[in-house]
């Protein structure tokens, strides 16, 4: 079925304007990033990050897993396919990648108030970054994120991964419409092994978007990546941004629900500074994390 048009009001985009990453062309930084500075990036400049995603009143982000499940309304839709122009990069998980063959591209219709038949693509698309370490995605050409590149709808992914030497076939598939591996190196303090699997550190994946020309990039999840930055790496997070739908999914959904900290009497991560919104039955929480 076609996709209803998605429409952001002015009034509403200039609402989001604290909690977004500053226009380039701004003299604002973020409190740790280099967000808008101009000059070549530095091994250690990061990108402005956003965390931003759609959950239920039981903290669901879907019914389970491997099942894309749909929370947003369109008027948050739209909210979140705004968000996706004002970043430059747009991150998942493999989990997600794999469970929602996603497009990860904005589909935001620029023709508010023209006729409504015709629907302009928006010109800012974000590049889409997928998290693989071991490389289990198992993408082919008609994968969503690869077509839609190849239709000019959005760029390709960037794919992170520890894998020195990714598939030849593979690489000719993501090459070919514009995408590459980027390999981390995992002989530096890129990685840890917490629970005897491999993981990449987040600042070092941040620097590696950041080396790529990305001064700021939005995270929609899944689970697994947004505990792991709700936790210790909320550093790293400038700005949160979450969609809360009128619904409970039920147990057995995939859970945002970080570790808890050595500390069991505080709360693992608080927002401050918050808006709230309400975008038709939804609501948007906006914040930082409290320091
Ligand atoms: N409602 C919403 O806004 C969203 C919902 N989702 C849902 O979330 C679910 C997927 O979540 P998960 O299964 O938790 O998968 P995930 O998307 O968080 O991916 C987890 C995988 O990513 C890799 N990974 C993540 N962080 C890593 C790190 N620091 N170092 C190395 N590897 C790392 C690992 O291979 C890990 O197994 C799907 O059902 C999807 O539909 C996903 C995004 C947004
Ligand atoms: N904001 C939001 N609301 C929901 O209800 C969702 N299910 C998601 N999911 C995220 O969006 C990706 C799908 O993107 P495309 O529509 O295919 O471009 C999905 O993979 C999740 O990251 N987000």
């Amino acid at each position: 079925m076609a996709e209803a048009p998605l429409y952001f009001s002015a009034a509403d985009r200039q609402r989001l304007e604290p909690h977004l990453p500053p226009p380039q062309t701004s003299s604002r930084t973020s409190s740790h990033s280099q967000a808008t500075d101009l000059s070549p990036p530095s091994c250690s400049a990061l990108p402005f990050v956003s965390l931003t995603f759609a959950t239920s009143l039981d903290s669901a982000l879907s019914l389970g897993p491997g099942i894309r499940t749909t929370l947003s309304g369109p008027q948050s839709k739209a909210m979140t396919h705004y968000l996706r122009t004002r970043h430059d990069a747009i991150c998942v998980g493999v989990g997600t990648a794999i469970a929602d063959d996603p497009g990860l591209n904005s589909r935001l219709d620029t023709d508010e108030g023209s006729s409504r038949n015709t629907v302009s693509v928006t010109a800012h698309q974000p590049r889409p970054i997928i998290i693989d370490p071991r490389l289990r995605w198992d993408f082919t050409a008609q994968s969503k994120v690869m077509r839609l590149a190849r239709e000019g709808k959005g760029l390709a992914p960037y794919i992170v991964t520890l894998q020195k030497e990714p598939p030849v076939q593979k690489k000719e598939i993501l090459e070919g419409v514009g995408g590459k591996f980027i390999s981390l190196n995992a002989a530096h303090d890129d990685e840890e092994k917490i629970g005897g699997t491999r993981r990449l550190d987040w600042r070092a994946i941040l620097s590696a978007v950041r080396q790529e020309g990305l001064r700021s990039i939005m995270i929609e999840g899944g689970a697994e990546v947004i505990n792991s930055l709700l936790g210790e790496e909320a550093n790293l997070v400038d700005s949160v941004i979450v969609t809360i739908a009128p619904v409970w999914l039920g147990r057995g959904g995939v859970t945002v629900s970080p570790p808890r900290t050595h500390n069991v009497n505080r709360p693992v991560a608080r927002l401050s500074d918050t808006m709230w919104m309400p975008l038709g039955d939804d609501v948007v929480l906006c914040g930082r994390i409290a320091r």
